[in-house]
């Protein structure tokens, strides 16, 4: 018996991509790049400004057209499918600008959250988890999100976005405006996340000390390549760690 979002079994990578090249208009940004996250497997993709790290994940989630390369999720070729597909298949990605529904309430921005998850979930259930996880998100049910604090704001949309019951979360700088104690709160509810329900993470951030304190691997981009892949624990004892940025 399986439940509705469990991964059906196979071998296959939670996430694989192969030689993506992709860009907007005539400008090419990415270069063939290639990465991949387990289930359970929390991978910090690393790189200046302007890298490509944002247009791979977008890639990924389909806002954008890959020229080549492929893109599969659990072994399931989701190169050029649009976005509801993408997100039907268990992907969520939460932007680096902060996403709320600023008048409506936090338990009503969390029920928007679980319109895309899959169908014969129970809501109730996974509200409840949500909320153990993020307590903040009980004690200001009413509140409008809105007038929730920046670090809050990222819990809630965290919230929305598990409501889902994604498999795959790409992550685009949630340390961005925060204080370090929250992204720490938030990071260590990531790791936990992962460990418990499999979750797969693809975390773009700046703050790269931080991410690999919780990350598994990294892979480190430049100029739309991939240049290098370590596990957390190697890259970040390499003597000429700052020389790859
Ligand atoms: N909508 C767009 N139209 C045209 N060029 C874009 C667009 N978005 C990004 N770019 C360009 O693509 C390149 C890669 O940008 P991208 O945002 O993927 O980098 P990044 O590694 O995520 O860096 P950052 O942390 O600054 O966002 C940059 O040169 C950027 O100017």
């Amino acid at each position: 018996m399986t439940t509705p979002n469990e991964a059906p079994p196979s071998a296959a990578p939670l996430l694989d991509v192969r030689g993506l090249a992709a860009g907007y208009g005539r400008k090419q940004v990415l270069h063939g790049v290639g990465l991949r996250v387990e289930a359970g497997e929390i991978v910090t993709l690393m790189g200046h400004n302007g890298a490509g790290k944002t247009t791979t994940i977008r890639t990924v989630l389909g806002a954008l057209r890959p020229r080549s390369g492929t893109i599969r999720i659990s072994g399931a070729d989701t190169t050029r499918h649009p976005v509801r597909k993408v997100v039907a298949a268990g992907v969520a990605l939460i932007p680096s600008e902060r996403f709320v529904f600023p008048d409506l309430s936090v338990h009503d921005n969390l029920l928007l959250g679980a319109a895309n998850a899959p169908s014969g979930s129970d809501t109730a259930e996974r509200l409840a988890t949500v909320q153990d996880l993020f307590p903040i998100l009980e004690e200001r049910s009413k509140q409008p999100a809105g007038a929730m604090s920046g670090g809050q704001q990222r819990m809630v949309s965290l919230g929305m976005a598990l409501m889902a019951r994604p498999r795959l979360l790409l992550l685009d700088e949630p340390s961005l405006g925060l204080a370090p104690s929250v992204v720490e709160s938030i990071f260590a509810r990531l790791r936990h996340l992962a460990d418990t329900e499999r979750l797969g993470i693809l975390l773009l951030e700046q703050n790269v000390k931080q991410a690999l304190q919780i990350a598994d691997r990294a892979y480190v981009m430049r100029s739309g390549e991939v240049i290098l892949e370590e596990t957390a624990e190697n890259m970040r004892h390499r003597p000429d760690f700052w020389d790859l940025f």
